[in-house]
């Protein structure tokens, strides 16, 4: 998936390729007998809704004139039935292709979810989200279609198609000629019409795709619009993403229906031609009853003609959606497991970086030949200037982005050799976004450790001094919150995110600015609770509020993409270079 922005549109202008069909052939073949059980089921609908006409003619050319109401009555009883059993075969056609529509729809969603959550931070950090919800939601949703009804109503239309000639033959050869003397015309305006009609629905999910990436930054970013009432001028880039679709959709619809037209209009002028040569061989060549049930063929020769160049269509635009949805199951997992990776054993918590080099976009280094030794059990500060490259570190512990060269050793195990699960399920790491889920407090908290029990749950909340104000909360810790926290403050939510760290009882605990929001007088009750608790693990704390690493083990100065000082606090402040400035500045302030 190209890196991308809400007003860009994405590349579906690849020509069709029938390989992204066949491959998904594979979720096809899973619903093979409900699909072939459609098909019969739709044929025998099919036939029967046209022995109508003629039995019609026989009526008409036969039991009339003879005044015969016997074979009358047999005529009308066999036409209601094949009505009845047209009805009865469509209907339960219907329900199979729902049930294998949706199927389909299940399984690529599936795959799609599980490859998502695979992907590594990289990917996220260069994509819109609109869009992949795009993908995930309207793509799969258009595609579903078009593999099981498309795929069935394209055979029965054949079917149909052949049928209702044999049926105009068996009436009459010569109408029969004249109204297929239309089929070269409307081949001639399909070719012309086709290609741009295929690239204006093309535009139609371009412009769908944009204008969701933008909504759903929008709705993200909401709270920060009001602040600052950008209103207005996110109602005009709404606006002119909105105006770009209804044009495309407008454009589309006009080609789809000049297809629309020229069908009917070719098929009109061809049964009217077929009646000007039917009344004119009228008499013992031609009689009434073959006239009139011949008409009835002519008008429906035409309608599989007309949903054959639909589902041409269809598949033009499913083919490219295909390739957008394989593209991202396809999408590499740059931070997997190696093909030969250990589960790393129980760890003690030494951490190493061992003259590593790494940039997130493989041209600028974040950091350079980077040496670090640090003992379970240690607790290291990393402070710095803003984007030194502080967040990196921890990230690198977690293999959340690959190293460009250099080690990273967990316990002496190098930590790209070992599973990613084994490795991330013995930390734990508190990011600067503190990320609350829809659910209960409860749910938030036992997030990390579904078997901890409500006991275990709340002694986690008391040490990191959260217990407090969930208990006044209405439902205590059966409250429910909304997703990102919304009737949370910043501290409570860092409050809650702390409990669901310390919960995992992780041997190594990464705090990036895990108390930035918390108030002194919270923050000092939660230092002493965090005393005992950081005691056997080692911890990496950023913090640029100095106050609360001073009684680190070891305070990193980071800055010129490596260490620029490392000491304890009262060694670095001896020192007076950056750390002991930055201090005394924060002391000032
Ligand atoms: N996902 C990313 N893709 C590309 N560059 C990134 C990404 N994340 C961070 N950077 C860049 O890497 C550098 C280091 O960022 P990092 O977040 O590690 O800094 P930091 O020291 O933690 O900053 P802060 O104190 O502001 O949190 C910055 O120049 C930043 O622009």
């Amino acid at each position: 998936m190209a890196r991308n922005r809400f007003d860009v549109d994405e590349t579906l202008e690849t020509p069709f390729n029938i390989k992204h069909l066949l491959r998904a052939g594979v979720y096809i073949k899973r619903h093979k007998q409900k699909m072939i059980l459609s098909l019969v089921f739709s044929a025998i609908s099919a036939a029967c809704a046209l022995v109508g006409p003629k039995l019609i003619e026989t009526a008409l050319n036969v039991a009339v004139p003879n005044r015969d109401y016997k074979m009358l009555f047999i005529l009308a009883g066999i036409m209601l039935l094949s009505i009845l059993l047209s009805i009865f075969f469509s209907v339960k056609r219907s329900r199979y292709m729902t049930v294998v529509g949706q199927a389909i729809i299940y399984d690529i969603r599936k795959d799609l979810f599980e490859h998502l959550q695979r992907l590594s931070f990289q990917f996220y950090d260069d994509r819109p989200h609109g869009k992949i919800l795009t993908r995930v939601i309207n793509y799969v949703n258009s595609v579903s279609d078009a593999l099981s009804n498309g795929i069935i109503n394209f055979i029965l239309e054949i079917f149909n198609l052949i049928l209702i000639a044999v049926f105009m033959f068996m009436c009459d050869v010569r109408l029969s000629l004249v109204v297929m003397a239309g089929i070269p015309l409307f081949l001639i305006i399909v070719l012309v019409i086709k290609p741009a009609q295929r690239r204006a629905w093309q535009d139609v999910s371009n412009k769908s795709s944009n204008l969701n990436a933008y909504l759903h930054e929008s709705l993200d970013g909401m709270k920060i619009t009001q602040a600052f009432t950008r209103e207005e001028e996110n109602a005009k880039i709404y606006n002119n993403l909105n105006t770009k679709m209804y044009k495309s959709w407008m454009k589309a619809q006009y080609t789809s229906n000049l297809v629309w037209f020229s069908v009917n209009n070719i098929s009109t002028w061809v049964v009217g031609a077929m009646y000007l040569v039917g009344f004119s061989l009228l008499g013992p060549a031609v009689q009434i009853g073959t006239l009139i049930a011949i008409s009835a063929y002519a008008w429906r020769f035409w309608q599989p003609i007309l949903q054959l160049s639909n589902l041409y269509n269809t598949f033009i635009n499913a083919v490219a959606y295909l390739e957008r949805i394989f593209e991202m199951i396809d999408e590499p997992v740059l931070v997997d497991d190696a093909p030969d990776a250990t589960e790393l054993p129980p760890i003690k918590g030494d951490v190493t970086f061992d003259d590593v080099t790494f940039s997130y976009d493989g041209s600028i280094n974040v950091l350079e030949h980077f040496n670090l030794d640090v003992k379970a059990g240690e607790s290291i500060a990393l402070v710095g200037p803003t984007g030194a490259g502080k967040t990196t570190v921890v990230n690198l512990i977690s293999r959340f982005y690959n190293i460009n060269s250099g080690r990273v050793l967990v316990d002496g195990h190098d930590i790209s050799k070992v599973t990613l699960h084994s490795l991330r399920a013995q930390m734990g790491i508190m990011l600067q976004d503190s990320f609350i889920f829809s659910g209960t407090i409860m749910d938030n908290i036992r997030y990390g450790r579904l078997d901890a029990t409500d006991e275990e749950i709340i002694a986690a909340a008391k040490t990191v001094r959260a217990h407090e104000f969930i208990s006044e909360m209405p439902d205590g810790y059966y409250t429910q919150v909304n997703e990102r926290g919304s009737r949370l403050s910043q501290g409570q939510k860092q409050l809650i995110a702390f409990a669901r760290t310390l919960l995992s009882d992780p041997k190594i605990l990464v705090l990036d600015e895990a108390t930035s929001s918390i108030d002194a007088k919270t923050e000092r009750l939660l230092q002493e609770g965090l005393q005992a608790l950081l005691k056997g693990r080692t911890s990496f704390i950023i913090a640029h509020r100095l106050s609360t690493i001073k009684n680190c083990d070891r305070i990193l100065y980071i800055s010129n993409k490596g260490i620029a000082e490392s000491g304890s606090h009262d060694e670095l402040m001896e020192q007076k270079g950056h750390y002991y400035q930055l201090y005394t500045a924060q002391l000032e302030e």
